[in-house]
């Protein structure tokens, strides 16, 4: 069965009432290819805002969520929250909140535990650092990321994983083709060995890191890449070439399992 492409647009702590308006009337204007489904996650406050003005069809998430319900959480955000807002995705485990304000793995575990129990889809980050990929750690530091939410969680339905290597994160030093199907492959293969062949068939792995108008079409070529989530080019125009990549990529084989 052929995934359908993914694409995500992380707006990261970017954006005002005026330019976020101003992306979504483009979005909203521009011809998207209709197979490619698109999510974008700008800052919380301004989910409301978006929700309002993104046509329907096009989706939104939240760049984090908590993983209690309603109660005395200063500055979080719960699932019925976002529910209530109509928004649909959340990320988890974004490397800047890993390394930034120090997530472990089991706190992103517990977060898409509570997202998916409320319906809730995510997009689950992982990745490597520059550190560990020339440590030659990346597969173990990747599968070991996801297995703490394997460990939570069975059923991936509504997960897309998104493989992001820190290094690649906004330095503009985008993973090869090569390098970044690798990864997407072992992560399938993991996926299989886990939780069986039909997640693995069906699970989008998506690539993250400098992901640009320029890049993406070889990118999205890959056996084992499923779309894409976007930083710095998702608050501009080329935003709606990557969308469209998956358009003009060959048709993919399944990837070997
Ligand atoms: O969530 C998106 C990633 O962090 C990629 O960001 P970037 O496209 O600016 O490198």
């Amino acid at each position: 069965m052929a995934r359908q492409f993914f694409v995500g647009g992380n707006f990261k702590m970017n954006g005002s009432v005026e330019s976020i308006k101003k992306i979504i009337s483009y979005l909203n204007d521009a011809k998207l290819d209709p197979n490619t489904e698109v999510v974008i996650a700008p800052p919380a406050l301004y989910l409301l805002l978006a929700r309002e003005h993104l046509k329907p069809g096009l989706e939104i998430a939240a760049q984090n969520v908590f993983d209690k319900p309603n109660g005395a959480f200063t500055g979080e955000i719960s699932v019925d929250q976002l529910k209530d807002s109509n928004i649909t995705w959340t990320l988890l485990g974004h490397s800047e909140r890993r390394v930034i304000l120090q997530e472990d793995d089991a706190f992103v575990a517990a977060k898409t535990k509570a997202a998916l129990d409320g319906g809730i889809g995510v997009i689950l980050c992982c990745g490597e650092s520059l550190e560990q990929r020339e440590s030659g750690k990346t597969i173990e530091v990747v599968t070991s990321q996801l297995k703490a939410v394997a460990e939570k969680v069975k059923d991936w339905s509504k997960i897309v994983i998104a493989y992001e290597p820190i290094w690649a994160i906004g330095t503009g030093k985008v993973a090869s083709t090569e390098q970044a199907q690798e990864v997407h492959a072992a992560i399938r293969q993991w996926l299989k060995k886990e939780l069986g062949d039909k997640t693995a068939e069906e699970t989008r792995i998506i690539y993250g890191g400098s992901v640009s108008e320029k890049n993406c079409k070889d990118l999205s070529k890959q056996p084992d890449i499923d779309g894409f989530l976007v930083g710095g080019a998702s608050l501009k125009p080329a935003f709606v070439d990557i969308i469209n990549s998956h358009l003009y990529g060959e048709e993919k084989g399944n990837s070997r399992l």
